[in-house]
């Protein structure tokens, strides 16, 4: 997939609506996202913010409207969309025979790191707070630090567009304040970064716009936020 010159928007979405049956759970969000750039989405339990970002990462299809991932209709299995797009919106799934350190290794390896990938492995280790951890396997982690190697498991790696599911989940007050320290130096080194959250506050230190969700409908729409 060709890169798009910068200022092309990274992420376009249309008048795009989801069904699922005879329900629609999403109705004509539009939205775009740049380099540089966070933007969050809030809104109440079930009002289709993880819908949005399967939608957004191509892993569904909408039922009306339009993905464009670098002006190209966005889809997951994509070596471009793949090689691009780093996604932290699933339940934890770690060889339960791999340390954190070898998960790791293993998916910035994955992702061509070749030589550089030791480097960046104690890097993500240091800025989750997994040095101490490297060489626990998954079943002896805490609950925060599976969330914080998911975490690093994106981070480790190269890409253009960040999307997190409520990434400040299981973290505690000072893991919330790296990670919004950790995404504010990363846009400003130009990702881009669609944002799920309940975390007013994250939000608030992270984003550039709200997208506020609410029964599928957009409720308010990407404002600046202020001193984001
Ligand atoms: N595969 C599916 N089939 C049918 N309905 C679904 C499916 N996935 C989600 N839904 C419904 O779509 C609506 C939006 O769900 P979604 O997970 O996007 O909400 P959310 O805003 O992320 O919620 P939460 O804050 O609880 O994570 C919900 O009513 C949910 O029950």
């Amino acid at each position: 997939m060709p890169e798009s010159p910068s200022g092309t928007p990274l992420l376009r979405m249309t008048d795009v609506g989801r069904d699922y049956g005879d329900r629609a759970v999403l109705l004509s969000v539009t939205l775009t996202l740049a380099r540089a750039e966070c933007l969050a989405v809030t809104g109440p339990n079930g009002s289709g913010k993880s819908t949005l970002l399967r939608l957004a990462t191509g892993r569904e299809r909408p039922t009306s409207g339009e993905v464009l991932f670098d002006g190209v209709p966005v889809r997951e299995d994509d070596p471009g969309v793949r090689r691009r797009l780093a996604a932290v919106m699933d339940a934890a799934s770690f060889y339960p025979d791999l340390t954190v350190r070898e998960h790791l290794m293993f998916v910035a390896l994955a992702h061509g790191l070749g030589r550089a990938a030791e480097d960046a492995v104690a890097r993500v280790l240091a800025d989750h707070r997994l040095a101490e951890r490297a060489d626990a396997l998954p079943d002896a982690l805490s609950s925060g630090q599976v969330q914080q190697a998911l975490l690093a498991s994106a981070f480790v790696r190269p890409h253009d567009l960040l999307v997190l599911d409520e990434p400040e989940q299981r973290l505690d007050t000072a893991a919330r304040a790296g990670l919004a320290r950790r995404l504010r130096a990363h846009k400003a080194a130009g990702a881009a970064i669609l944002l799920v959250t309940h975390d007013d506050e994250l939000a608030a230190a992270v984003a550039d716009h709200v997208l506020d969700l609410a029964s599928g409908r957009v409720r308010a729409a990407a404002e600046a936020v202020t001193g984001g």
